[in-house]
Parts: structure tokens; C-alpha cells; sequence
């Protein structure tokens, strides 16, 4: 098992490159499938390991998948099966958005249940009422959820009773193949979501309305594969404004968007951390004396749940009282025990996170507790005194491509070791 080993107190300086979305991605590849004709070329696409899971996914389908060079080229013109095992599904969420694309394509799916994520139970009742709507019915045969519709899925108007960011993308990539036009309200408006909208309208789609609350889609006979570059990873972004801010450095970061950042953003600005724009870049100019803050998580534009975590960690080193309200998962503060392990002050009432700024976070062996706490637990380590031991790397590896090296070259004193490498002495605070 592999583990990262930061040694705190290092100043960073220079730039880092910002890679294609995480969560821009799943869901276009998951949309590749939709074509009944040509290839897509989808580019800037992150080496992660969710993503080399659902290109697993697709080929298991029965798409034809090339990869090289941040290109994955999908070719799902020869049909596919529509059976989704466990194995696949069990490893990463995103896999059950392919509901969608093969109920319109094919009237049919099989999808193994995605089973409970620590953050949370992350149920999928909107995903099957909306697409229930569009004429499929459902039943639960083994564990597994089958889909089945008599003939083309048909346009509907649906409600969500929350705007979430999968069904809205599940009920877009359905409508997209369905007969008449489907309107969808009290949708979830994150960018990943216009990015999806683009990639299926550049196949010959037409969806009008992503990144706002509603969307109208009038479904077309067939999409036809089209190449697509994925929008940068606001929230990798984010991570390394928060690296910037917390170890009171200033650096740039490359290949940004900071209009799908602005409640990041606006946050670390109350807090006396300033920003400097130049077309597609952005430099972080910490402040000596950080201002504590409260922060609410909502959906976008709201403050990101998948900075929740990262915040915390700057917060638990900002002088005065900061609290953290996460609405969007009911169990996403796993991170709190590991944050309390380096001398962190927290206290937790219900879903609102009490933190006082310590003067000094001390270096500890904590452990990932999911993909973002992985992250912020390095944050931590950066700023803690002595060395800080973060396990359970797996969570990290499914959202930052060569973490520990880009803030390696950035000067932060960090390595990423095995266990087996014996060549490595052993940490002591
Ligand atoms: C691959 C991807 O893009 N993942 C993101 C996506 O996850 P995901 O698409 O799973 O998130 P959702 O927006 O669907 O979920 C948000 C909340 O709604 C609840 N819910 C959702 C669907 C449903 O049918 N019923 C229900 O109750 C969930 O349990 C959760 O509490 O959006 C989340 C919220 O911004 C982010 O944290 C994830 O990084
Ligand atoms: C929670 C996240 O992703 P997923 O929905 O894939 O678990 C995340 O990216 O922080």
C-alpha cells in the first residue's frame, strides 16, 4: 500500500497545470455511447483511475476504446450490450449513469446496484422517476436494477425534488434518443453539466438550457460521434488555490476557468487572499493574517461539497472561529477525526463543523477517508509541523493525477512511497 509523506513548512512557488475535469468526463464517455454512427475523440482527459474504470465499463459494453495522450477515442457504433456488472459498478458512481444511453439507444439496461459511498447513502429514486416518466419501468432482479421501455423512451416534463448533478445528467443523455421533447426542472446547473450539453449537441443533439435550472431537450432519431475537449477541473483548481492559501505562497495556476469558481473564490477573497486573472490563468496572492469565514455547502453556484473537506483544512489554521455547514452529503466530515489527529480544534454539531484556527497543526498518520479528505489531509500536512503519514491512497488516485509531484515541483518537501520500498527510513516526529 502506498503512502504520501509530507514534510510541513516548505514555501511553494511557480505554476502547476490543471488538468481535464474528473467529473466532466465520466459523463461524456458515458454520452460516447449514445452514437449509433462514427467515433468520438474526447481530449484533456485526465490519467485516473475512475476514468480507466469506465473506459473498462465501455468496452465491457462493447464500445471500442482507444487511449493515449489524454485522448480516449470511443467508437460504439458496432452496439452494445446493456449489462452493467458489479465489479464496475461497485468502484465508481458514475457508472450508473449509462441507465440513460442505453434505455435510449436500446430500451433496455442491467445495472448492477451501486451499493452505499462513505459520504453517503446516495440514493438514485430521481434517476429512476425521471426516466420512469419518459415511459421505462423497473424492477430489481438479483441486485441488479433492469430497465425496460416498449419501443423509443418518450419526452416528458420532469421535476427534481433536488437538483442532482448525476440525474440531471442521466435524464439529458435519455432524452437526447427519446421521442419529442423533454423538459427537465429544478436541475442541477454545475458546469460539468454544460459540458455534457455541448459534447451531445456537437454529436447532432439538442439540448438547450444546461447551467441553467431548466432544460429543454428535444430528442433527435440518432447522434452521430463527435471530437469534444473536456472543460479543466475546477476542483483540482480549487485544491491548489487552497495549497497556495495555506501555505501563504504565491502561485499560478494553468488551464483554469475561474467563473466555475466563483464561491471558492469569493470565500478565500473575504478571507484576504487575492486573486490575479490573465486569460486562462490565475495567480494565487496569499495574506499573512487570514480572516475566519463560514461556509455553506450547496449546490453550484453554491459553495462546491467536493471543496468542502479542502477548506476545512485551511480553516483549522486560520486564526478565530470558522464554521463549515455541509448540506449536499450526511456523512462527509469523516475527515474531522483524521484533522483532530494533527491538533486540529474541531467540534461537531450535527451538519455544522465548529473550527478553531490552531497556531499549529502537528504532523500525524492519518488516513484518506475519501477521494477530497485525501487531498486536504496533504493540505494539512503541508502546513503541520514535522511529518504527516496519509494512507488509503486509492481515494486519491480517482480524482488528482500525479498529486504529490505537482507540488513536488512546486517545493513542497513530499514523496509518495510503498510499503514494500525498504529503501526509505522510516518518519519520526
Ligand atoms: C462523478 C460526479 O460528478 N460526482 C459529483 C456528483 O455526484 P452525484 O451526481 O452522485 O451527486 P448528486 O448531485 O446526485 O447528489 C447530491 C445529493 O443528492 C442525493 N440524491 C441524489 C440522487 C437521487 O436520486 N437521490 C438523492 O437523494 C445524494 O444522496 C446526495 O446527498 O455531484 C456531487 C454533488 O455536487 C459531487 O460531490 C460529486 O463529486
Ligand atoms: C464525491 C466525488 O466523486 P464521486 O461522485 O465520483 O464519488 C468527488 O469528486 O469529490
Amino acid at each position: 500500500m502506498d503512502k504520501i509523506i509530507v514534510k510541513g513548512g516548505q514555501k511553494l512557488t511557480g505554476s502547476v497545470t490543471i488538468e481535464g475535469s474528473k467529473n466532466a468526463v465520466l459523463p461524456i464517455l458515458v454520452a460516447s455511447l449514445l452514437p449509433e454512427k462514427g467515433k468520438s475523440d474526447i481530449t484533456n482527459v485526465p490519467e485516473l483511475s475512475d476514468v480507466e474504470n469506465l473506459t473498462s465499463l465501455l468496452k465491457l459494453l462493447g464500445a471500442e476504446v482507444e487511449t493515449g495522450n489524454g485522448m480516449v477515442s470511443v467508437d460504439a457504433s458496432k452496439g452494445l450490450n446493456h449489462n452493467a456488472p458489479y465489479d464496475l459498478v461497485s468502484k465508481m458512481r458514475a457508472s450508473m449513469l449509462v441507465m440513460g444511453p442505453l434505455l435510449g439507444r436500446y430500451g433496455k439496461c442491467t445495472i448492477a446496484m451501486p451499493g452505499g459511498c462513505a459520504i453517503g447513502s446516495r440514493p438514485i429514486e430521481q434517476h429512476i422517476k425521471g426516466l420512469e416518466k419518459m415511459g421505462a419501468s423497473f424492477s430489481n432482479v438479483d441486485g441488479n436494477i433492469e430497465g425496460y421501455t416498449d419501443g423509443r423512451l418518450k419526452g416528458a416534463r420532469i421535476n427534481l425534488d433536488f437538483p442532482s448533478v448525476g440525474a440531471t445528467q442521466n435524464l439529458i443523455m435519455a432524452a437526447s434518443l427519446a421521442e419529442g421533447v423533454t423538459r427537465l426542472e429544478n436541475v442541477a446547473m454545475e458546469p460539468e453539466i454544460e459540458d455534457l450539453a455541448k459534447y451531445i449537441n456537437s454529436m447532432g443533439g439538442n439540448v438547450k438550457g444546461a447551467g441553467t435550472s431548466h432544460i429543454v431537450i428535444e430528442g433527435v432519431e440518432e447522434l452521430k460521434g463527435a471530437p469534444h475537449e473536456v472543460i479543466p477541473d475546477r476542483i483540482e483548481a480549487g485544491t491548489f488555490m487552497i495549497a497556495g492559501a495555506i501555505t501563504k505562497s504565491e502561485i499560478t495556476l494553468k488551464n483554469v476557468v475561474l467563473d466555475h469558481l466563483t464561491a471558492l473564490v469569493s470565500k478565500l477573497e473575504d478571507m484576504g487572499v487575492k486573486f490575479v486573472e490573465d486569460e486562462n490563468e490565475v495567480t494565487i496572492i496569499p495574506a499573512d493574517n487570514m480572516k475566519p469565514t463560514n461556509v455553506k455547502t450547496m449546490p453550484h453556484p453554491g459553495f462546491p461539497t467536493d471543496m468542502q473537506s479542502q477548506m476545512m483544512a485551511l480553516l483549522t489554521t486560520v486564526k478565530g472561529t470558522s464554521t463549515i455547514t455541509e448540506t449536499i452529503f450526511e456523512n462527509r466530515f469523516m475527515h474531522v477525526a483524521e484533522f483532530t489527529g494533527m491538533n486540529a480544534d474541531i467540534s461537531l454539531e450535527e451538519n455544522t463543523a465548529l473550527i478553531k484556527g490552531v497556531d499549529n497543526l502537528q504532523g500525524a498518520r492519518v488516513k484518506a477517508t475519501d477521494l477530497r479528505a485525501a487531498a486536504a489531509l496533504i493540505l494539512a500536512g503541508l502546513a503541520a509541523d514535522g511529518y504527516t503519514v496519509v494512507t488509503e491512497l486509492r481515494h486519491l488516485d480517482r480524482g488528482y493525477v500525479d498529486f504529490h509531484e505537482k507540488l513536488s515541483r512546486l517545493g513542497a518537501d513530499i514523496e509518495r512511497v510503498s510499503d514494500q520500498d525498504k529503501t526509505k527510513a522510516p518518519v519520526t516526529n
